[in-house]
């Protein structure tokens, strides 16, 4: 009778225990999955990804590509990973950032750094062993150069922005260095379209949250510029200084003519939403020059794709 009551218990209470451990495994890989930030790593895996195949000039080997989207994937979700559990502190204070899995409690700490640590070290050996050294490297400065300088510099210096431009541009140098184990001029051509293009990227973002990163303590420009005069004309600027470094693909020998044009286009349009946001500094010039921004780049990397220059 006794072993009866409790089998019958069992039947009753494991289903619900199951749902409540597969919701909790479920919730708990969620929580890890969301410390990785997809999709800053997809993002980050196209400009890996068309470097790769514009440095191997159709003759792209499937498993060495395969290989590099893995291990720098890694490496960007490993960075991003180390980043938050850097900035749990900070991130509980700001509305944006509150809910992540650190400040939320659904993780704690140790467990990210541990995790973040993991998918950097498997990331950069995957690198190292499948592909070549120079990417492998490539991708572990980027790491460094993310979580160990920008990632710290943020409560500091309102420069935090300029430095984390070097590691988010580093990517496409990761997937051109993979592909031809140098770092020639192409790879530097590729750098300096990502890197120009993040600042009216993070400047309307930083014009967007200005009163959520100052509650973080973050230093960002619009904090020392209220106004938005500053922030906006650094966005002009440095969109402006992209329409022509937008078209040396072309020069390089790395685009064809339409490439050319593309390009052409979408600096002009970029510009035009930059110079609207600093002609009226406010939310929704802020948020149409970050909508700008976000087409703008994989635009421009599916036209280098579809139009790159003949061997
Ligand atoms: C210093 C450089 C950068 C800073 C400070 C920055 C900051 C941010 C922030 C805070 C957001 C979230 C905006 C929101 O929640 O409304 C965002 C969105 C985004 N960023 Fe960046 N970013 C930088 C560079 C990059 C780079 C290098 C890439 C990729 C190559 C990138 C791709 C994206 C994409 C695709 C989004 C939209 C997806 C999303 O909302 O998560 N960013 N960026
Ligand atoms: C291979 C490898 C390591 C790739 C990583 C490339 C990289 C650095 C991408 C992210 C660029 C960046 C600075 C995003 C903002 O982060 P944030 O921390 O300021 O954003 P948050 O405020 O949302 O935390």
């Amino acid at each position: 009778m006794k072993s009866a009551v409790s089998v019958s218990q069992d039947t009753l209470v494991s289903p619900s225990a199951d749902a409540a451990l597969a919701a909790a495994v479920g919730g708990r890989a969620s929580a890890y999955l969301s410390l990785t930030k997809p999709r800053i790593v997809l993002m980050v895996l196209i400009t890996v990804g068309v470097g790769f195949l514009l440095g191997a000039r159709g003759s792209a080997h499937p498993m060495t590509f395969t290989l590099t989207l893995l291990g720098t994937g890694l490496v960007a979700g490993g960075a991003s990973t180390l980043n938050q559990y850097l900035e749990r502190s900070r991130d509980a204070l700001m509305r944006r950032t509150a809910r992540r899995a650190l400040p939320s409690g659904r993780l704690a700490s140790p467990e990210a750094a541990i995790f973040g640590a993991a998918l950097g070290l498997i990331g950069t050996l995957i690198l190292l062993v499948g592909v070549n050294g120079l990417a492998a490297a490539t991708a572990l400065v980027t790491l460094l150069l993310y979580v160990y300088v920008y990632t710290p510099l943020k409560p500091y210096t309102t420069l935090n922005t300029a430095i984390g431009a070097v590691p988010g541009a580093l990517p496409p140098v990761i997937g051109w260095t993979a592909a031809t184990g140098s770092l020639s001029i192409e790879a530097w051509v590729l750098f300096l379209i990502v890197f120009l293009w993040q600042f009216p990227h993070f400047l309307a973002i930083a014009w967007i949250y200005r009163d959520d990163y100052a509650r973080g303590g973050m230093k960002m420009l619009p904090g020392v510029d209220p106004r938005g005069t500053m922030t906006g004309r650094q966005s002009t600027l440095y969109a402006l200084a992209l329409v022509p470094a937008g078209l040396l693909p072309s020069i390089v020998g790395l685009a064809g003519p339409f490439y050319f044009v593309g390009a052409m286009i979408l600096g002009l349009a970029y510009l035009e939403s930059a110079a609207r946001f600093w002609s009226c500094v406010n939310d929704a010039t802020a948020r149409r020059l970050l909508r700008a921004s976000i087409v703008y780049l994989p635009a421009v990397l599916l036209l280098l794709v579809l139009n790159p220059m003949p061997a």
